[in-house]
């Protein structure tokens, strides 16, 4: 039967990646998404920018919106400190398979609790069943249409504190207008737009990051 491009994309990290080495499990994602077949993985170029936020706020608790493979959750853990938490909620069960092992190849499931289900339906959930106060940085790269809906969701639940950090990718391809001209325009964030490029292509992408100001 015919393979998934999820299950080509682990198979590339178990014959090219390094067990219990994070960066040589990114590595391999990126030389494969590179060189054989995209995919919608930040990438090597936005995952930069990603990384240089993520040593920035230094975070002890992460939500993740959308794990896909992994590959930024990956990312993300391999620069938290000892005891920090990150949660990424994915809805399609095939593709948390996927992103489990390559999880369990990086050597980072111990940092990562990935939960299954729609973000609408989980956020509320947080605090009562996953014991966490506030997040102090939120990366958003789920469906583009939910990015609003679901920052208005975790503002109303009350997960983001004064200087929580969010993280969207995609704002201009495929683009996340709602999204950009609200936190753009709201006195309660201070947003910043780091310019770059679509993973793997020279079509123009960008980071959006919003500090929430309580
Ligand atoms: C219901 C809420 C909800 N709750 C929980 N999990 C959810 C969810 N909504 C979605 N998911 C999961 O998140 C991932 C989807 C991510 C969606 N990402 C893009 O569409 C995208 C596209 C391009 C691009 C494609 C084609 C082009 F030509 C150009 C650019 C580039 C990018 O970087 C992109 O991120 C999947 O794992 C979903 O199962
Ligand atoms: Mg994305």
């Amino acid at each position: 039967t015919q393979s998934t491009r999820p299950q080509r994309i682990l198979g590339a990290v178990q014959r090219n990646a390094t067990r219990g080495d994070p960066r040589s499990v990114v590595r391999a994602i990126d030389q494969y998404c590179r060189n054989q077949e995209w995919a919608m993985n930040v990438g090597d170029e936005k995952g930069c920018i990603l990384d240089s936020v993520v040593s920035e706020v230094n975070p002890a608790t992460v939500l993740e919106l959308g794990t896909y493979c992994g590959y930024s959750t990956v990312r993300i853990a391999s620069l938290l400190p000892p005891h920090a938490k990150l949660i990424t909620l994915e809805f399609n069960p095939e593709f948390a398979v996927i992103a489990r092992q390559v999880f369990a190849w990086a050597g980072l499931e111990d940092k990562i609790q990935l939960v299954e289900g729609a973000s609408g339906d989980l956020i509320p959930k947080m605090k009562e069943q996953f014991g966490v106060e506030t997040f102090d940085l939120v990366f958003l790269d789920h469906w583009k249409d939910r990015y609003l809906p679901d920052t208005k969701l975790m503002e109303e639940c009350g997960l983001l504190r004064k200087g929580s950090v969010l993280l969207a990718d995609n704002v201009i391809c495929p683009g996340a207008p709602e999204y950009l001209e609200f936190v753009r325009s709201s006195p309660r964030y201070e947003s910043q737009y780091f310019k770059s490029h679509l993973e793997y292509t020279k079509v123009e992408d960008g980071l959006e990051k919003s500090v929430f100001l309580g």
